[in-house]
């Protein structure tokens, strides 16, 4: 019999009604006491690491995620977390950082509505979740939600409502389970792991998403706070140079003085391409500007979040951002 941890977090799954709205209240346990059926497949243990609205979710927490699935990798063949749904995405990138070539599965799941309401779909999710995390094949960080496997690092929340909740951007779905049965798209490696943790995350990146007539100065504030600033641009990536101030000019002095700034795009999908327009080219050949490329704006953020603990060298951060992990890029890929 498979072994699993479930470990709760909070998110609506876990929500009961208070005076001032829905808030966390279930512990995993009780959310267990739902999914009696996964006793035929597999064993599960709980443990109650935070019990949040996903709102309140920071680096701090990712961390702690981490540190539990390290302190208890050996004894269990699979992982499953209750996450809200409104971070999860978020989330379910960051632990792809932080846990690396994991032969055993890391499952972060939710739901739409509380688990103890007749009409829900945190019973399916939750059920869903452990049969994935129980499967022979299953490895990394993952999204299953509503039938789907995501990879952890190209999930985002495309409806706030619908149990439908969750879209793979930029790339495949893993698979699906359905009825009961898991059904993988892609053959699995023949070798996996050693699995890799890592221990530190910085806080210390801002997004500026840019509106038609910004003013500029809007980036000395976020780059005067921030290790890093990615900007969110239209389109496939540039920077406006406006009468009353020019996007360029101020990234330009940041990035001279060692900022980090990365383009993404506020298009839904296939990601940035600065090397086409007048507007991108000169910002990336002059202005030093990296690029978020294919990668979800979950994933980049989390990414630099990753990576400046290690490196603030400029080259050092480029090289270990187009880097491929966990499936994030594949606009770099040879
Ligand atoms: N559906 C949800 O889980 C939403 C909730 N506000 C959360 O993210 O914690």
């Amino acid at each position: 019999m498979r072994k699993i941890l479930l470990i709760g977090t909070g998110g609506t799954i876990a929500c009961g009604h208070s005076e001032d709205g829905l808030k966390p209240l279930l512990t995993p346990e009780q959310l267990l006491s739902y999914v009696q059926d996964s006793k035929e497949f597999c064993e599960t243990d709980t443990i109650q690491l935070m019990n949040l609205d996903s709102t309140n979710i920071e680096p701090k927490h990712w961390l702690a995620m981490a540190a539990c699935i390290e302190a208890h990798y050996d004894e269990y063949d699979g992982f499953v977390i209750c996450h809200g749904t409104d971070t999860m995405a978020f989330t379910a990138a960051a632990l792809s950082y932080l846990i690396q070539h994991s032969p055993k599965p890391i499952v972060i799941t939710g739901a739409q509505h509380p688990i103890d309401l007749e009409d829900t779909d945190a019973r399916v999710n939750l059920m869903d979740s452990l049969r994935f995390a129980a499967n022979e094949k299953a490895h990394d960080v993952c999204v299953v939600f509503d039938g789907k496997i995501i990879a952890g690092t190209r999930a985002k929340k495309e409806h706030s409502k619908s149990y439908n909740a969750f879209a793979s951007v930029n790339y495949p779905y893993l698979g699906m389970i359905s009825d009961g049965r898991v059904l993988l798209y892609f053959e699995e490696p023949k070798e996996m792991g050693p699995v890799q943790f890592y221990h530190d995350m910085t806080a210390s990146v801002g997004l500026v998403k840019l509106v038609p007539s910004m003013p500029a100065d809007i980036l000395d504030y976020v780059a005067g706070r921030c290790d890093a600033v990615i900007i969110e641009a239209f389109g496939v990536g540039g920077l406006p140079v406006y009468e009353h101030g020019s996007f360029f000019d101020v990234v330009h002095k940041w990035t001279r003085e060692g900022k980090v700034f990365v383009m993404a795009t506020q298009v839904a999908r296939e990601g940035s391409n600065l090397a086409v327009y007048e507007v991108g080219k000169k910002v990336k050949e002059e202005a030093g500007v990296m690029e978020a490329y294919d990668m979800t704006l979950e994933a980049v953020l989390t990414k630099l979040m990753w990576i400046l603990p290690q490196t603030k060298d400029a080259g050092q951060v480029k090289r270990l951002l187009g880097q491929c992990i966990n499936r994030d890029i594949l606009w770099t890929r040879k």
